[in-house]
C-alpha cells in the first residue's frame, strides 16, 4: 500500500487546470520530491493532499484516508510545512510550538517535552524564548519545522523547504530533512531546484502545467529516457569507423566521441576497437542527470 496515493486528483481554477488528474504513488518510509517549474501546480497539490484546497474532481488518500472525507483523522498522522510559514511573529518559537500543541490535544506536560525536543534538533535551543518576528529567514523556516512536527507525524510535506534560504540554511534544512527520514518517516517535499531533488529524493514525481509527467525512482526514471541506450565516451587520436551492431558513434570536440550501444557489450567493444588498433584512452558508462531527465520528459528534449 503506497502511504500517499491520489486517483485523477485535479484542481480546476475558472478556465485554468491547476493540477490535471495526477496518480501519485508515495510509498513508506521514502523521501519523495515534486518537481516542477514555477506555477507547475505543486503548492495546489500539496494543500489538496493536506486538506485545504478541495479538489475540483478525483481523490486523495493518505494510509488508504480519504482526505476529502476524514480530513481531521488525516491531519493527525501528517505535518505540513507550507510556503509561507504560518508562526506568529509576536509569539516566541516554544510559545508558537504550544500553542500549535493545543489545536493536537496534547497535554501540557508532554507538550512542553516534545517542543523543547524538537526546537533542539533544528538548532534553536538557545533561541526558543526569543520573538519569531526576530528571527533570520533560516531561523524562522526551521521554527517552522519543528512545529510541523509537533504531533509527531508519520508523514510530511514540506512545500519548498529551502525557498529563501541562503547556501548554508538550505544545507541545514537539508540535513534535517535527511535526519527525519532516518527516524522513519515519509517526507513528500516540492522544489524547483534539480540539484536538491536529485541529493534528498529516493523517489521523484515530475509536474509541468498540472500533468505529472514522469513518476518513479531515480533509477526508473533514467531507464525510461534512456530504454536500452547505455552511452560510452571514448578518447580516441583515430576518428571511429562504423560499428556496425555495436552501435552508433558521435563524435565529439578534442579527439572525444560518445557511442551508444543497446546492451552492455562494453567489454567486446573494447575488444573491437583494440583489434581496429585504435588508441582508446578511456571508455566508462556515461548515466543521465536529473537535469536531462527533467529536460526530456517536461520538454521532450533529446538527451543523445
Ligand atoms: N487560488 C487560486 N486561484 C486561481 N489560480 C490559482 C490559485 N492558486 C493557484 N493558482 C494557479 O494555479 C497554477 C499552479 O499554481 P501553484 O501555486 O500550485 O504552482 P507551484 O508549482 O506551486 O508554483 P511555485 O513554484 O511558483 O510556487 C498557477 O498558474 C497559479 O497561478
Amino acid at each position: 500500500m503506497y502511504v500517499i496515493e491520489t486517483d485523477k486528483l485535479t484542481k480546476i481554477y475558472g478556465e485554468l487546470v491547476a493540477v490535471d488528474h495526477i496518480d501519485l504513488k508515495v510509498r513508506e518510509g521514502r523521501i519523495y520530491g515534486f518537481l516542477g517549474p514555477n506555477g507547475a501546480g505543486k503548492t495546489t497539490t500539496i494543500s489538496m493532499l493536506v486538506g485545504l484546497v478541495a479538489p475540483t474532481s478525483g481523490k486523495a488518500f493518505i494510509k488508504g484516508i480519504d482526505v476529502q472525507e476524514n480530513p481531521i483523522e488525516v491531519k493527525r498522522i501528517i505535518g505540513y510545512l507550507p510556503a509561507e510559514n504560518g508562526l506568529y511573529p509576536h509569539m516566541t518559537a516554544l510559545e508558537n510550538l504550544l500553542f500549535f500543541a493545543k489545536f493536537y490535544k496534547i497535554p501540557k506536560n508532554e507538550a512542553e517535552k516534545r517542543a523543547n525536543e524538537l526546537l533542539d534538533l533544528v538548532g534553536l535551543k538557545e533561541a526558543k524564548n526569543k520573538r519569531v518576528g526576530e528571527y533570520s529567514t533560516g531561523m524562522k523556516q526551521r521554527a517552522a519545522l519543528a512545529q510541523a512536527l509537533i504531533n509527531d507525524p508519520e508523514i510530511l510535506f514540506l512545500d519548498e523547504p529551502t525557498s529563501g534560504l541562503d547556501p548554508r540554511g538550505a544545507h541545514e534544512m537539508r540535513e534535517l530533512i535527511k535526519e527525519l527520514k532516518k527516524e522513519g518517516r515519509t517526507i513528500f517535499f516540492s522544489s524547483h531546484i534539480l540539484p536538491e531533488v536529485d541529493e534528498l529524493s529516493d523517489d521523484i514525481g515530475i509536474i509541468v502545467s498540472g500533468k505529472l509527467v514522469a513518476q518513479g525512482s531515480k533509477e526508473e526514471l533514467k531507464q525510461m529516457i534512456l530504454k536500452d541506450n547505455i552511452r560510452i565516451l571514448v578518447e580516441t587520436e583515430e576518428p571511429l569507423p562504423d560499428l556496425g551492431n555495436f552501435g552508433i558513434v558521435k563524435p565529439l570536440r578534442e579527439n572525444k566521441a560518445i557511442i551508444y550501444t543497446k546492451d552492455d557489450c562494453r567489454k567486446e567493444l573494447l575488444h573491437f576497437l583494440l583489434s581496429l588498433g585504435l588508441h582508446v584512452v578511456d571508455i566508462h558508462l556515461i548515466e543521465p542527470t536529473l537535469e536531462e531527465i527533467f529536460m526530456k520528459v517536461a520538454y521532450g528534449e533529446e538527451v543523445i
